[in-house]
């Protein structure tokens, strides 16, 4: 599990570290693992020509003492003062090796660009003249190493304020931070290579983690000599309306991929003639009124993907949510619970699977808002609504109340396309009905289901039906791995 802190977490850390060894060590660790990844990027360090942008805290420090790593290695290395001070001792040490001091005019000619203006210290949006040279930067064509964190992006949000560098490569020192695991922030960060300067002991419980494959093959069930379909789990879907068919379909075609030993499906007439024909495997119940009552039982339930919002699709909610087991609401489901939050209030566990535009209803936050700061908003959704949140979108992130955030990296820009939500809710409520928690169920649905993503587009468009055809190669992915 790749785990993540805030910058208040990460600092408090160093200071306990810092306050056992020599001064300067940790400094020293992280310089040595950035010069390394620098020199790993060059390829030919000798000749090579290197600019450190250096701003006034240690961040400006780190890239210092590596530029004179570097320097020492016959780089040319020229540092960019942006501060109103400049760590001193960095800039002795990066002179004596032969380095220098350099106008912005530098960032053009540079084979490698060292991020150093700010990093956990930062507050806001950068200001000038930092800001200026992260433009430069970005637009110089060179290879941009970010210390620590790109500048910009905040460590503990991810939120981008204004002007931010775009790196190639995030050298992290110690721990991840938050802000490399969440968009907007993640995607300025490139490939993050974290460097151990020994934090580990100090560091306190996550402030945020990211599942791996190998993490995801530990949590989903495998059947066993004594399953059998009842025993897997069995899932509802109450999806679908004379209008939207086709979000019934794709619900249960990544229903029925994900695991549970039986999907029933109920449904008014359209989308049950389109979900016999799809899907013979589904146990289908056409329903003259909205009632779950002869359904037949069901460990859990995904309501709402293509439903409507009209009366008949809030008597049915208002069935589904009386019943006594978990519930994944999604899309149109989202738009009757905002409508009506009592209907929240059971006992049974919710996990509910929002975009941005549909969380904005549930909470009355503006979309640009939560997609700025994505894990607040879905920490806060996950307070006031007492329910597991699934925010979607190009990070997801599962929230709930007293556990660390679960960030997902595991999908590909070509999943947003229309449908692929649907398949997603299918999916996740499978997992739900073989018993995993809501947390568990909606971090690893997000997982398999962002590469079953990947496995489908393969470099090209995909279709959302294709992302459910997907899921058994994603699953074979994770649990075995290499086969
Ligand atoms: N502690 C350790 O053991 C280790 C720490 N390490 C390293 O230290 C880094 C943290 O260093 P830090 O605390 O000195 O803060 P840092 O991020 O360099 O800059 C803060 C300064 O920037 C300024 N500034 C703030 N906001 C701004 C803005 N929006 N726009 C423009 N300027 C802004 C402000 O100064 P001002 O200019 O306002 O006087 C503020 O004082 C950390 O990320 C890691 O790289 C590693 O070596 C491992 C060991
Ligand atoms: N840029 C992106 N990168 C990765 N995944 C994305 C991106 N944009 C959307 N997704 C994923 O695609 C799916 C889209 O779901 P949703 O918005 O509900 O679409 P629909 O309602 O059409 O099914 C979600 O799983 C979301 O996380
Ligand atoms: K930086």
């Amino acid at each position: 599990m790749r785990t993540a802190y805030t910058a208040d977490q990460i600092r408090a850390a160093e200071q306990a570290l810092m306050a056992r060894l020599p001064e300067g060590t940790l400094m020293q660790r992280a310089a040595a693992g950035l010069a390394a990844v620098c020199a790993d990027l060059l390829g030919r360090v000798y000749g090579s020509r290197v600019v450190l942008l250096v701003g006034s805290g240690d961040n400006g420090g780190d890239a210092l003492y590596a530029g004179e790593r570097l320097a020492r290695r016959g780089a040319r290395v020229e540092a960019v003062l942006a501060g109103s001070r400049t760590h001193e001792a960095g800039l002795r040490a990066l002179l004596d090796a032969g380095g220098r001091v350099a106008e912005a005019t530098a960032i053009g000619q540079a084979d490698l660009i060292m991020d150093g203006l700010v990093g956990i210290g930062a507050s806001g949006a950068l200001r000038e003249p930092y800001a200026r040279l992260a433009a430069e930067a970005n637009a110089a064509g060179a290879a941009v190493v970010a210390v620590d964190l790109p500048s910009g992006v905040d460590a503990s949000s991810g939120r981008v304020a204004g002007a931010a560098v775009r790196a190639r490569v995030t050298v992290t020192m110690g721990a991840y931070k938050t802000g490399l695991l969440v968009d907007p922030g993640a995607a300025f960060a490139g490939d993050v290579e974290l460097i151990d300067i020994g934090l580990g002991e100090h560091l306190p419980d996550p402030d945020a983690t990211a599942l791996t494959g190998r993490d995801v093959a530990g949590l989903i069930p495998r059947p066993g000599d004594e399953s059998d379909k009842y025993r897997r789990g069995v899932l509802g879907v109450a999806a679908g309306s004379d209008l939207f068919t086709g979000a019934a379909v794709l619900a249960v075609g990544g229903a029925l991929r994900g695991g549970s030993g039986m999907v029933r499906y109920a449904g008014r007439e359209a989308p049950v003639a389109q979900v016999r024909s799809h899907w013979p495997e589904a146990v289908v119940t056409l329903l003259d009124a909205p009632s779950i009552e002869h359904v037949g039982r069901v460990q859990a339930w995904v309501l709402g993907p293509g439903l409507g919002t009209d009366t008949w699709a809030h008597e049915l909610a208002v069935k589904v949510l009386a019943s006594d087991v978990p519930v994944l609401v999604d899309a149109d489901g989202l738009t009757l619970v905002a409508r009506d939050k009592a209907l929240l209030r059971r006992t049974a566990p919710v996990l509910i699977t929002p975009h941005a535009g549909e969380l904005s209803r549930l909470i009355g936050a503006d979309r640009a808002g939560i997609e700025a700061a994505r894990l607040e908003h879905a920490r806060r959704a996950a307070a006031e609504l007492g329910v597991t949140v699934l925010l979607k979108g190009s990070t997801t992130v599962v929230a709930e109340e007293g556990r660390p955030a679960r960030v997902n990296v595991s999908g590909t820009p070509w999943l947003s396309t229309g449908g692929t939500g649907d398949v997603l809710s299918g999916l996740a409520g499978a997992l739900l009905a073989q018993g995993l928690s809501c947390y568990d169920a909606a971090s690893c649905g997000a997982y398999l289901h962002g590469v079953a993503g990947r496995l489908a587009a393969d470099g090209a468009p995909l279709t959302a039906a294709d992302v459910a055809t997907a899921i058994p190669g994603a699953i074979r992915a994770v649990t075995s791995p290499g086969s």
